[in-house]
């Protein structure tokens, strides 16, 4: 009974605070209510009836339990019983908690030296009984009593009876609180965006002078900043303006900060929410939270609202799952397009989304009137990147001598939050060594920490590093030795996080688009230090794992997404934005066979050309045993080559390349697999999870230059 009442104060508790009567009348589409059975403004669902159930399931192994417990030498009589015994005066003192009571009774046995012996007994007293009456019963039977009187009245004893379920039915709601605040509000906050405080007018320091590196999309925007500073202009003439748009690029490229920049540029509100924090794991939740957003931004408007991650919950309805549950997430998503659709333009709010993933996106997010114009935020070119380093060193001490061109030329593929860190590392090593000034060498040696890692104070056995010398050496002397790879920057074998060497390739400029023979050279390169390992001792290890995933992903990408098998043909067969395949099993078969044929093929080269090579191997290895790490003149000195620039580089190494998409290119192997058991993937499994960092995705234009990039790092 109390937990009844206590379960429907509960249910009071974790309405949403804004009742939804007062949204009624307000001239909502009427389609929202109809899209949301159940679940009228977004209200929480709460499965009352399973908490009951639990409940009683709960209490009743409870019940089970304790029966278990009391038995044993413990003799359990009646209360009847009891108090016959109290009136024979069989029963000795007594420990009485509540209704339960434990004691001593006579036995019916006679010690032989004429003294009583007693065994333990325990009984229930009914919540019926008048303990009154016992009361008297005990003291004329000289029972004594400890632990507490049992005086106490009917209601008393039921709730002491009902303490477990109590503190069961808190523990319970404990959990749904904690589960709901954890993203954010709170059972009794539920709904109540955190993102509803806006960062004020004018509050926002951050303006275009510290976005660079990409104009075009700063021009974008520089319209919608005009219209935010004065919405009357435009009104007065009748235009429309875009009510959202859509920030579309790899992550770190500037895309939050281009949001805030905009904000700050205005000066207006500017009111930020990550999509996945809308998501809740109970129903309506998100579609309510987002209404108080909005509701927020059209007080203060003109205002910016910016919602990052909106792939979370835009994907196209009936894809893969998202975070949250199907329902929560498509509620979300109705209750955006709705706001979307409910301003009439002249509130002056404007909606900035942020994806890496606008391929995945529902198509209805991007229809007239919501995001209707998408802006790609692509990676920095080698002047963006100039530029952004340019931004990020304002307020940083250098030495003269320090050459932001020349850092921008040897990070490419980096984006701007790459760069930013880039510069903090490089001053925090200037520091730490005591510099007045950060030099070229403190960004050199930050720029090696980013790309190959931080080393690992480790001992090596010997003959662990002679072999991580060989596989590493094979990776880069096939670096070396094939026609369009990308030239051989460095190369340790100092164990560095996860890896037990790095070897480092990337190209001269930015690229953008790779041809198969560049790809085979790739797989063939990643191939090599398994090949190294296998020409020199006889037997592979478990060090090749990465590679051999890399090696996985390429072929098949170059199978089934760029139609680089004749066998396949020019289709999509694996999709990029991990969806399932789109095949016949017997297609998906050929794919398998085909870019394990690739794959074999390669391996033989491998071994073939460090078979023919193996005086370079071995000079290389002798070198990196020496040295521990090679840079790029010293690896191809080593190897007896020039390098790809030097004088005797010749001109048909370089790739055909289109422009910059640097990759590095290290690789990396597991200092211990998993358990002493690598992880294998079933071959048939389609690899198209790589993209999901936005590090296959496509660069640049979106989608036209399926870029492969294959995960750019290649360490042993
Ligand atoms: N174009 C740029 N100019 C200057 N700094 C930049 C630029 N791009 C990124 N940065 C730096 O990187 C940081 C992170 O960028 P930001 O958070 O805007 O990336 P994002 O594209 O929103 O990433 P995500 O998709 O992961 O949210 C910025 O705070 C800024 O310091
Ligand atoms: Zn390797």
């Amino acid at each position: 009974m109390c937990a009844a009442m206590w379960g429907s104060d509960a249910v009071e508790r974790s309405g949403p605070p804004q009742a939804p009567e007062k949204d009624k009348g307000k001239g909502k589409p009427p389609w929202r209510s109809e899209g949301l059975p159940g679940t009228p403004g977004g209200r929480p669902k709460i499965n009352w009836w399973r908490f009951v159930v639990t409940l009683l399931v709960v209490y009743a192994g409870f019940f089970v339990v304790s029966s278990f417990v009391d038995s044993g030498s413990v003799e359990t009589i009646s209360y009847t019983e009891f108090t016959n015994q109290v009136n024979a005066k069989n029963v000795k003192d007594i420990y009485a908690e509540g209704l339960s009571v434990e004691g001593d009774l006579r036995s019916a046995v006679k010690n032989p030296d004429g003294g009583a012996s007693y065994t333990r007994f325990a009984t229930e007293i009914p919540a019926f009984a008048n303990t009154d009456q016992l009361d008297q019963q005990l003291s004329t039977g000289q029972v004594v009593i400890t632990s507490k009187p049992i005086t106490r009245g009917f209601f008393s004893n039921l709730l002491l009876s009902l303490l477990p379920v109590l503190l069961l039915a808190g523990l319970w709601i404990w959990i749904m609180r904690r589960g709901a605040s954890m993203m954010g509000g709170g059972l009794g906050g539920l709904g109540k965006s955190k993102a509803a405080k806006p960062v004020e007018a004018g509050q926002v320091r951050v303006t275009f002078e510290d976005v660079a590196g990409i104009d075009e999309v700063e021009n974008e925007l520089v319209e919608i900043v005009d219209y935010l500073k004065d919405p009357g202009k435009y009104r007065r003439l009748g235009a429309k303006l875009p009510k959202g748009v859509l920030l579309a690029g790899p992550p770190g490229t500037g895309k939050t900060l281009l949001a805030r920049a905009v904000a700050g540029e205005a000066k207006v509100p500017y009111f930020s929410a990550s999509a996945s924090e809308f998501i809740e794991m109970i129903v309506g939740v998100g579609a309510s939270r987002v209404r108080d957003l909005f509701e927020e931004a059209r007080k203060v408007a003109p205002s910016i609202v910016f919602i990052d991650e909106i792939d979370a919950i835009g994907r196209a309805r009936g894809g893969a799952g998202g975070i949250g549950g199907h329902d929560e997430r498509e509620q979300t998503l109705n209750q955006i397009l709705t706001e979307m659709d409910g301003f009439s333009g002249a509130e002056g709010v404007i909606v900035i989304g942020a994806t890496n993933r606008p391929e995945i996106l529902d198509p209805a997010l991007l229809r007239p009137g919501r995001f209707d114009r998408t802006v790609q935020v692509g990676l920095p070119d080698a002047a963006g990147r100039t530029a952004i380093l340019a931004v990020h060193t304002r307020g940083v001490p250098m030495d003269a001598k320090v050459s932001l061109d020349q850092l921008a030329k040897t990070t490419p593929g980096m984006t701007g939050a790459d760069l930013a860190n880039l510069v903090n590392e490089a001053a925090l090593l200037a520091a730490k060594r005591g510099k007045e000034k950060v030099t070229m060498a403190d960004f050199a040696d930050a720029l090696e920490k980013l790309q190959l890692g931080a080393a690992r104070s480790i001992v090596m056995p010997e003959e662990e590093r002679t072999r991580t010398a060989f596989h590493e050496a094979g990776h880069a002397l096939l670096g070396m030795l094939q026609p369009g790879a990308d030239p051989v920057r460095k190369i340790s074998i100092i164990p560095r996080g996860r890896a037990l060497g790095v070897t480092l390739s990337t190209p001269d400029t930015d690229r953008y688009a790779y041809d198969e023979q560049y790809l085979r050279g790739r797989i063939t390169g990643a191939l090599g230090g398994m090949a190294a390992e296998q020409v020199v001792f006889g037997v592979i290890t478990t060090g090749a794992e990465n590679d051999l995933e890399q090696v996985t992903m390429i072929a098949r990408g170059m199978v089934g997404r760029w139609g680089m098998s004749e066998k396949v043909g020019p289709l999509t067969i694996l999709p990029n934005d991990g969806q399932r395949p789109q095949a016949s099993p017997a297609t998906l078969a050929t794919v398998d066979e085909e870019a394990r044929r690739i794959v074999d093929e390669c391996y033989e080269r491998a071994l073939q050309v460090l078979g023919d090579n193996r005086d370079k191997l071995d000079a290389i290895v002798a070198a990196l045993l020496e040295h521990e790490t090679l840079d790029e003149a010293g690896a191809y000195a080593a190897a007896g080559l020039s390098t790809p620039n030097g004088s005797g580089g010749s001109a048909d190494r370089r790739p055909a390349a289109v422009e910059a998409r640097p990759t590095a290119f290290t690789q990396a192997h597991p200092v211990a697999p998993a358990e002493g058991v690598p992880a294998t993937t079933p071959e048939s499994e389609p690899v198209t999870a790589d993209t999901e960092a936005g590090q296959g995705a496509p660069v640049g234009e979106s989608g036209q230059h399926p870029s492969t990039d294959p995960q750019p790092q290649h360490q042993r």
